[in-house]
């Protein structure tokens, strides 16, 4: 991120700190029942809209100057990887007619502004982001529609700076089963936990963590999973970015197995 330092100095400032004023963590902790249907998850969370944070964050966190760039890049821009589905939409299609191919501008972040906190043995299990329409219907809103394309992720630490062991965000690519697991121990070593459905037998899956150890290197950002996952390692100022809604990767948060992970989340929308 740009202005790193700053931005994620100020955002621990006005929602680390609200969460832990809000949620206090050494508070004795309801276990919340499954819903069928819906992603198990038991994060502590506080969520906000702000128009106001959400175009400061656009402007300074780098996406917006970045955001054509990322999205054109031949090799890794979220074009090659998704297709033209990002930019173009093909509406007016009907009958036999061509869809007519349009540019689509993204107009910023949501203002739906969700700050997680997990803890020991926490979790977000394995599911897809949908995507939300909005109104810009309020005082100071222009009236327009947006449409969150893109899952914004914002970690505001990590191991290097805390005693955080786990947490990691898994990716799976299509038709793979997930993990659902514990990521336990630390270094080369690291073994994956293979829960019974019930939790109570468990088979280990090695790790292959990639070797190199240079902190600010992508591959020390992420390793690979035995079943195909990608885990992304929390790390603060990391900005992750995933497609939604229709292309959206199955993926989940993986259980903390020390210390807090807080994170950021908000969407990248566009005009409809
Ligand atoms: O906390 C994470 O690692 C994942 C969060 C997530 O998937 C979400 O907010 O939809
Ligand atoms: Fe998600």
């Amino acid at each position: 991120m740009q202005d790193n330092a700053t931005l994620i100095d100020y955002i621990q400032q006005e929602m680390k700190v609200q969460i832990d004023d809000k949620i206090d963590p050494s508070k004795p902790r309801v276990r919340p029942v499954p819903r069928p249907g819906y992603a198990f998850r038991d994060n502590d969370r506080i969520q906000f809209q702000s128009r106001d944070f959400a175009t400061m964050l656009w402007n300074k966190c780098g996406l917006r100057d970045r955001w054509t760039e990322l999205w054109q890049h031949p090799k890794t821009g979220l074009d090659a990887l998704y297709g033209d589905s990002v930019a173009i939409t093909d509406r007016g299609m009907s009958g036999r007619h061509q869809p007519k191919a349009r540019i689509r501008r993204a107009v910023g972040l949501s203002r739906n502004i969700r700050m997680y906190r997990y803890q020991n043995g926490q979790s977000f299990g394995a599911h897809y982001d949908e995507s939300v329409t909005d109104m810009n219907d309020d005082e100071e809103g222009d009236g327009q529609e947006t449409v969150s394309e893109y899952t914004v992720l914002i970690y505001l630490n990590g191991d290097k700076d805390s005693d955080l062991i786990g947490g990691e965000t898994v990716f799976y690519p299509k038709g793979k089963k997930t993990t659902t697991s514990a990521v336990t121990g630390t270094g080369t070593g690291r073994q994956a936990m293979k829960k019974g459905a019930k939790g109570s037998k468990s088979s280990s899956a090695g790790v292959s963590e990639q070797a190199d150890k240079d902190s600010n290197s992508a591959s020390s950002m992420f390793y690979t999973l035995p079943n195909g996952g990608v885990a992304v390692k929390p790390q603060q100022g990391l900005l992750l970015v995933h497609k939604h809604g229709d292309e959206c990767m199955l993926h989940e948060g993986l259980i903390v197995e020390r210390g807090y992970k807080y994170v950021l989340r908000t969407d990248v929308v566009y005009e409809p």
